[in-house]
Protein backbone atom coordinates (compact mmCIF):
# COMPACT_ATOMS: atom_id res chain seq x y z
CA UNK A 1 0.00 0.00 0.00
CA UNK A 2 1.86 3.39 -0.81
CA UNK A 3 1.79 5.44 1.80
CA UNK A 4 -0.28 8.65 1.83
CA UNK A 5 0.82 12.11 2.68
CA UNK A 6 1.28 12.63 6.31
CA UNK A 7 -1.42 14.74 8.27
CA UNK A 8 -0.60 17.66 9.94
CA UNK A 9 -2.17 18.59 13.48
CA UNK A 10 -3.11 22.28 14.22
CA UNK A 11 -4.33 22.59 17.89
CA UNK A 12 -6.56 25.50 18.55
CA UNK A 13 -5.64 26.71 22.15
CA UNK A 14 -9.08 28.44 22.91
CA UNK A 15 -10.39 26.06 26.02
CA UNK A 16 -7.14 27.67 27.87
CA UNK A 17 -8.19 30.99 27.47
CA UNK A 18 -11.72 29.86 28.44
CA UNK A 19 -10.68 29.05 31.40
CA UNK A 20 -8.55 32.28 32.25
CA UNK A 21 -11.24 34.35 31.36
CA UNK A 22 -13.75 32.45 33.71
CA UNK A 23 -11.92 34.53 36.78
CA UNK A 24 -10.11 37.39 34.74
CA UNK A 25 -6.62 35.99 35.79
CA UNK A 26 -3.77 36.45 34.31
CA UNK A 27 -3.36 32.18 34.08
CA UNK A 28 -3.68 29.67 32.08
CA UNK A 29 -1.72 31.51 29.70
CA UNK A 30 -2.42 30.08 26.53
CA UNK A 31 1.22 31.34 25.13
CA UNK A 32 2.11 28.34 27.25
CA UNK A 33 -0.32 26.15 25.84
CA UNK A 34 1.22 26.92 22.50
CA UNK A 35 4.92 26.49 23.04
CA UNK A 36 4.28 23.33 25.28
CA UNK A 37 2.01 22.20 22.23
CA UNK A 38 4.53 23.23 19.45
CA UNK A 39 7.24 21.23 21.70
CA UNK A 40 4.69 18.29 21.58
CA UNK A 41 4.36 17.94 17.81
CA UNK A 42 2.03 20.25 16.78
CA UNK A 43 2.23 21.23 13.48
CA UNK A 44 0.24 25.00 13.61
CA UNK A 45 -1.66 26.50 16.71
CA UNK A 46 -5.27 27.52 15.82
CA UNK A 47 -6.97 30.50 17.84
CA UNK A 48 -10.41 31.97 17.33
CA UNK A 49 -10.42 35.75 17.69
CA UNK A 50 -14.28 36.14 18.49
CA UNK A 51 -15.74 39.15 18.64
CA UNK A 52 -17.27 38.93 21.89
CA UNK A 53 -13.39 37.90 23.00
CA UNK A 54 -15.17 35.63 25.23
CA UNK A 55 -11.75 33.84 25.28
CA UNK A 56 -8.73 34.53 23.12
CA UNK A 57 -7.95 38.55 23.18
CA UNK A 58 -6.19 40.05 20.78
CA UNK A 59 -2.63 40.31 22.88
CA UNK A 60 -2.97 36.52 22.31
CA UNK A 61 -2.50 37.14 18.77
CA UNK A 62 -0.14 39.86 19.41
CA UNK A 63 2.86 37.68 21.44
CA UNK A 64 1.84 34.49 19.51
CA UNK A 65 3.08 36.32 16.10
CA UNK A 66 6.34 36.80 17.73
CA UNK A 67 6.87 33.72 19.55
CA UNK A 68 5.52 31.06 17.63
CA UNK A 69 7.60 28.28 15.87
CA UNK A 70 5.48 26.63 13.77
CA UNK A 71 2.54 28.53 11.87
CA UNK A 72 -0.19 30.72 13.29
CA UNK A 73 -4.11 29.81 12.20
CA UNK A 74 -6.16 32.86 13.06
CA UNK A 75 -10.10 31.98 12.78
CA UNK A 76 -12.21 35.26 12.48
CA UNK A 77 -15.26 36.21 11.27
CA UNK A 78 -15.87 38.12 8.09
CA UNK A 79 -15.82 41.76 9.55
CA UNK A 80 -13.94 44.98 8.90
CA UNK A 81 -12.64 44.64 12.21
CA UNK A 82 -11.09 41.02 12.22
CA UNK A 83 -9.97 41.86 8.52
CA UNK A 84 -7.86 44.80 9.88
CA UNK A 85 -6.77 42.61 12.82
CA UNK A 86 -5.48 39.82 10.12
CA UNK A 87 -3.96 43.04 8.15
CA UNK A 88 -2.20 43.79 11.18
CA UNK A 89 -0.54 40.32 12.17
CA UNK A 90 -0.88 38.77 9.12
CA UNK A 91 -0.72 34.94 10.77
CA UNK A 92 0.37 32.41 8.13
CA UNK A 93 -3.37 31.40 8.11
CA UNK A 94 -6.20 32.35 8.29
CA UNK A 95 -9.82 30.69 8.91
CA UNK A 96 -12.97 32.88 7.89
CA UNK A 97 -16.09 31.20 10.18
CA UNK A 98 -19.68 32.30 10.90
CA UNK A 99 -20.04 33.35 14.14
CA UNK A 100 -23.21 35.02 15.75
CA UNK A 101 -22.60 35.80 20.08
CA UNK A 102 -25.53 33.92 20.83
CA UNK A 103 -23.40 30.68 19.75
CA UNK A 104 -22.05 28.42 22.50
CA UNK A 105 -19.36 27.26 19.44
CA UNK A 106 -19.09 27.37 16.30
CA UNK A 107 -22.79 25.65 14.78
CA UNK A 108 -22.48 25.37 11.41
CA UNK A 109 -20.21 26.69 8.56
CA UNK A 110 -19.93 29.61 6.40
CA UNK A 111 -22.29 30.39 3.61
CA UNK A 112 -19.90 31.30 0.72
CA UNK A 113 -22.25 30.47 -1.69
CA UNK A 114 -25.16 32.72 -0.33
CA UNK A 115 -22.46 35.58 -0.50
CA UNK A 116 -19.72 35.00 -2.56
CA UNK A 117 -19.02 38.62 -3.19
CA UNK A 118 -18.01 39.70 0.16
CA UNK A 119 -16.14 36.82 0.98
CA UNK A 120 -14.32 36.93 -2.36
CA UNK A 121 -13.29 40.58 -1.65
CA UNK A 122 -12.12 38.83 1.84
CA UNK A 123 -10.33 36.54 0.35
CA UNK A 124 -8.28 38.87 -1.96
CA UNK A 125 -7.79 41.58 0.92
CA UNK A 126 -5.78 38.65 3.20
CA UNK A 127 -4.06 36.97 0.24
CA UNK A 128 -2.84 40.90 -0.22
CA UNK A 129 -1.94 41.21 3.28
CA UNK A 130 0.65 37.85 2.53
CA UNK A 131 -2.13 35.66 4.54
CA UNK A 132 -3.46 32.11 2.91
CA UNK A 133 -7.15 31.76 3.74
CA UNK A 134 -8.83 29.01 4.23
CA UNK A 135 -13.12 28.86 4.55
CA UNK A 136 -14.90 27.21 7.28
CA UNK A 137 -17.62 25.15 5.49
CA UNK A 138 -20.04 22.87 5.68
CA UNK A 139 -19.34 19.47 3.64
CA UNK A 140 -21.66 20.64 1.20
CA UNK A 141 -20.54 20.31 -2.66
CA UNK A 142 -21.82 23.55 -3.64
CA UNK A 143 -20.19 25.44 -0.67
CA UNK A 144 -16.42 23.80 -2.11
CA UNK A 145 -17.51 25.10 -5.28
CA UNK A 146 -18.50 28.69 -4.07
CA UNK A 147 -14.79 28.36 -2.06
CA UNK A 148 -13.19 27.81 -5.32
CA UNK A 149 -15.02 30.06 -7.22
CA UNK A 150 -14.10 32.83 -4.17
CA UNK A 151 -9.99 32.02 -5.01
CA UNK A 152 -9.79 30.65 -1.76
CA UNK A 153 -7.00 28.40 -1.80
CA UNK A 154 -8.37 26.19 1.58
CA UNK A 155 -11.36 24.54 2.78
CA UNK A 156 -11.65 23.40 5.91
CA UNK A 157 -14.56 21.08 6.32
CA UNK A 158 -16.91 21.29 9.30
CA UNK A 159 -16.95 17.49 11.18
CA UNK A 160 -19.01 19.12 13.68
CA UNK A 161 -22.35 17.13 12.48
CA UNK A 162 -20.05 13.63 12.29
CA UNK A 163 -18.86 14.00 15.82
CA UNK A 164 -22.14 15.07 17.07
CA UNK A 165 -24.25 12.39 15.21
CA UNK A 166 -25.76 10.40 18.23
CA UNK A 167 -26.66 7.15 16.02
CA UNK A 168 -24.47 4.90 13.86
CA UNK A 169 -26.78 5.49 11.25
CA UNK A 170 -26.59 9.10 11.30
CA UNK A 171 -22.57 8.86 11.63
CA UNK A 172 -22.17 7.12 8.64
CA UNK A 173 -24.19 9.69 6.97
CA UNK A 174 -22.33 12.59 7.97
CA UNK A 175 -19.63 10.86 7.36
CA UNK A 176 -20.38 10.14 3.81
CA UNK A 177 -20.76 13.96 2.96
CA UNK A 178 -17.50 14.82 4.72
CA UNK A 179 -16.39 11.78 1.61
CA UNK A 180 -18.10 13.59 -1.43
CA UNK A 181 -16.93 16.94 0.29
CA UNK A 182 -13.35 16.50 0.59
CA UNK A 183 -13.49 14.68 -2.97
CA UNK A 184 -15.00 17.62 -4.29
CA UNK A 185 -12.40 20.21 -3.05
CA UNK A 186 -9.47 17.96 -4.45
CA UNK A 187 -11.18 18.00 -7.89
CA UNK A 188 -11.65 21.73 -7.33
CA UNK A 189 -7.83 21.70 -6.79
CA UNK A 190 -8.14 22.84 -3.20
CA UNK A 191 -6.40 21.87 -0.21
CA UNK A 192 -8.85 20.04 2.15
CA UNK A 193 -8.50 20.29 5.97
CA UNK A 194 -11.42 19.67 8.71
CA UNK A 195 -12.19 20.29 11.77
CA UNK A 196 -14.70 20.89 15.03
CA UNK A 197 -15.41 18.36 17.43
CA UNK A 198 -12.88 15.89 16.49
CA UNK A 199 -11.72 13.72 20.05
CA UNK A 200 -9.45 10.60 20.14
CA UNK A 201 -12.79 8.20 19.86
CA UNK A 202 -13.40 9.45 16.42
CA UNK A 203 -10.14 11.32 14.89
CA UNK A 204 -9.32 7.85 13.26
CA UNK A 205 -12.09 7.90 10.10
CA UNK A 206 -11.56 11.29 9.36
CA UNK A 207 -7.50 11.18 9.48
CA UNK A 208 -7.92 8.32 7.26
CA UNK A 209 -9.16 10.56 4.69
CA UNK A 210 -5.91 10.10 2.12
CA UNK A 211 -6.86 14.04 0.66
CA UNK A 212 -7.13 15.30 3.87
CA UNK A 213 -4.07 17.77 4.80
CA UNK A 214 -4.87 18.92 8.30
CA UNK A 215 -6.96 18.76 11.43
CA UNK A 216 -7.55 21.62 13.90
CA UNK A 217 -8.46 19.83 16.82
CA UNK A 218 -8.73 22.07 20.46
CA UNK A 219 -11.73 21.29 23.13
CA UNK A 220 -10.82 17.41 22.93
CA UNK A 221 -6.76 18.23 23.68
CA UNK A 222 -7.23 20.60 25.98
CA UNK A 223 -9.77 18.25 28.48
CA UNK A 224 -7.39 15.88 27.57
CA UNK A 225 -4.39 17.90 28.53
CA UNK A 226 -5.82 18.97 31.94
CA UNK A 227 -5.60 15.37 33.14
CA UNK A 228 -2.44 14.15 31.21
CA UNK A 229 -0.57 17.06 30.05
CA UNK A 230 -0.23 18.92 26.98
CA UNK A 231 2.63 16.91 25.63
CA UNK A 232 0.89 13.39 26.36
CA UNK A 233 -2.46 14.85 25.13
CA UNK A 234 -0.94 16.04 21.74
CA UNK A 235 1.38 13.24 21.25
CA UNK A 236 -1.40 10.67 21.48
CA UNK A 237 -3.56 12.97 19.40
CA UNK A 238 -0.69 12.71 16.70
CA UNK A 239 -0.25 9.06 16.86
CA UNK A 240 -3.43 8.62 16.41
CA UNK A 241 -3.81 10.02 13.25
CA UNK A 242 -0.58 8.57 12.23
CA UNK A 243 -1.62 5.28 12.84
CA UNK A 244 -5.16 6.11 10.96
CA UNK A 245 -3.15 7.75 8.17
CA UNK A 246 -1.05 4.39 7.55
C1 LIG B 1 -14.26 27.03 13.67
C2 LIG B 1 -14.24 25.97 14.68
O1 LIG B 1 -14.72 24.91 14.48
C3 LIG B 1 -13.67 26.19 15.98
O2 LIG B 1 -12.32 26.38 15.95
C4 LIG B 1 -14.33 27.37 16.61
O3 LIG B 1 -13.36 28.31 16.95
C5 LIG B 1 -15.01 26.91 17.82
O4 LIG B 1 -15.36 28.06 18.55
P1 LIG B 1 -15.00 28.02 20.09
O5 LIG B 1 -13.53 27.78 20.19
O6 LIG B 1 -15.44 29.36 20.58
O7 LIG B 1 -15.79 26.86 20.63
N1 LIG C 1 -11.65 24.64 13.34
C1 LIG C 1 -11.76 23.63 14.36
C2 LIG C 1 -10.90 23.98 15.52
O1 LIG C 1 -10.04 24.83 15.44
C3 LIG C 1 -11.07 23.26 16.79
O2 LIG C 1 -12.39 22.89 17.00
P1 LIG C 1 -12.65 22.00 18.33
O3 LIG C 1 -11.73 20.81 18.26
O4 LIG C 1 -12.34 22.88 19.50
O5 LIG C 1 -14.11 21.61 18.24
Amino acid sequence: MIASHAILLGVNIDHVATLRQARGTRYPDPIQAAIEAEQAGADGITLHLREDRRHIQERDVALLRDILLSKMNLEMAVTGEMLAIAEQYRPEDCCLVPERREELTTEGGLDVAGQLGRITEACVRLKEAGTRVSLFIDADPRQVEAAAQARAPVVEIHTGHFADARDEQRRRKEFQRIVEAVKKGREAGLQVNAGHGLNYQNVAAIAALPDIVELNIGHAIMARALFTGMQSAVGEMKRLMREARG
